[in-house]
């Protein structure tokens, strides 16, 4: 049980987890690492949980209550030994015995994380606390995966982990980007009060194979809507700015992070900046060069510009994403070509 904290407070410290299965010292038994992944039903959790079953010493456990992600993300690992999948509600408790708990409950897209803001705050606040307390009861090490979206509309650019950020407290985004802000709050406290050990990632819009068709996010949609043969929707003024990482990059960002010695919050993302007008220009070129881009209505407190600075992932991580927009769009479209059954004419 650790008595000092990262920035060299002293922390009080509670009761020490109880000691696990004596099964885990004996002498021919070799043990796994048991790890816990929050919504390794979604996007990047399937792919998480893909990349850690590669270790044979891995043992993995999805919680998840499918509201955005499926089954069907996890199909290959369904029956596996070292597999095991629950239909769980991250806003009630949940034991288990894990060594790591990666925490990615929380739906994504804004229109997902609308539809039910009241249910969303509880999942980032109640959630949040109730992995806390599974990681705080078992001793396990603990990862948020926060957002890009607590630097609000940011005001400084590129936007730096010591940056406060520009956040709207009341807004339709509130429950999102507040809700992860509050997550934050609540890791760090664990940390000083109770010396659990935790990592916070700060993700950057990310992008891959196996986003919902109907995601809603701007990727998936022009993608879809390219395939479809149906005009890009950019949002107005299409000079806002978003820096996509493909997601096999995120997955290691994540893992690097969590097996590292640092809390965080570290950025995670790919700092290639581009405009929606941009972005849209360059799936019509990749995809169906005659198909047409439509300016539309966009939503409130959209944030006008966003890339991270990932000097600190470098520094302590030694990670820097690898895939550029350009090599990650067709392998997506190949993947949204199969399921939406379009092959390329
Ligand atoms: N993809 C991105 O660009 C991005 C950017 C920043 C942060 N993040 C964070 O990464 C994580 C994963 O995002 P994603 O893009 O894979 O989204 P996703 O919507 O595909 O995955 C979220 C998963 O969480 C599950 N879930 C939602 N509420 C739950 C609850 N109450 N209990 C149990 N499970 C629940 C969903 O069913 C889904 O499987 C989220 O925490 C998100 O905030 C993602
Ligand atoms: O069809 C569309 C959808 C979106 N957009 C624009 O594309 C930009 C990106 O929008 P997205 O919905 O993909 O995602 P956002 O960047 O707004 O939020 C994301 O940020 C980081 C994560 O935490 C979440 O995955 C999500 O909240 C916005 O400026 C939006 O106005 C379009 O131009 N057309």
């Amino acid at each position: 049980m650790a008595t000092a904290s990262s920035n060299g407070e002293q922390k009080t410290t509670s009761k020490p987890p109880p000691l696990p299965s004596p099964l885990r010292f004996s002498k021919f038994y070799q043990s796994n690492m048991r790890i816990l992944v929050t919504g390794g039903a979604g996007f990047i959790g399937s792919h998480l949980v893909d990349k850690l079953m590669e270790n044979e010493k891995n043992e993995v456990i999805v919680a998840d209550n499918y509201f955005t992600g499926s089954k069907d993300n996890l199909k290959k690992w369904i029956g596996h030994p070292r597999f095991e999948l629950i239909r769980h509600d991250v806003t009630q408790p949940l034991l288990v015995e894990v060594d790591q708990i990666y925490h990615l409950a929380c739906p994504a897209s804004p229109i997902f994380y609308k539809y039910n803001p009241v249910k969303t705050i509880k999942t980032n606040v109640i959630g949040t606390l109730n992995m806390l307390g599974l990681a705080k009861r078992v001793g396990a090490r603990i990862l948020l995966t926060s957002t890009s979206e607590v630097y609000g509309d940011p005001l400084i650019h590129p936007q730096p982990e010591t940056y406060w950020g520009n956040v709207n407290p009341i807004g339709v985004r509130s429950c999102y980007d507040e809700g992860k802000r509050v997550a934050e709050t609540l890791m760090f406290d664990y940390h000083r009060q109770h010396g659990i050990e935790i990592r916070i990632a700060r993700i950057f819009n990310t992008y891959g194979p196996r986003m919902n068709i109907d995601d809603g996010r701007v990727v998936s949609n022009f993608i879809a809507q390219a395939l479809r043969g149906e005009s890009l929707t950019v949002q107005k003024p299409g000079t806002q700015t978003r820096s996509f990482c493909y997601v096999s990059d995120m997955v290691d960002g994540l893992i690097r992070l969590m097996e590292g010695e640092h809390t965080g919050p570290i950025n995670i993302g790919n700092p290639g900046e581009f405009t929606m007008v941009e972005l849209a220009e360059t799936v019509k070129e990749l995809i169906k060069p005659d198909v047409e881009i439509n300016m539309v209505e966009n939503t409130p407190d959209d944030p006008r510009q966003r890339k991270p600075d990932i000097t600190k992932a470098k520094e302590l991580l030694g990670w820097e994403p690898k895939v550029k927009l350009r090599d990650g769009l067709p392998l997506m479209e190949e993947d949204f070509r199969l399921r939406l059954g379009i092959s390329k004419e």
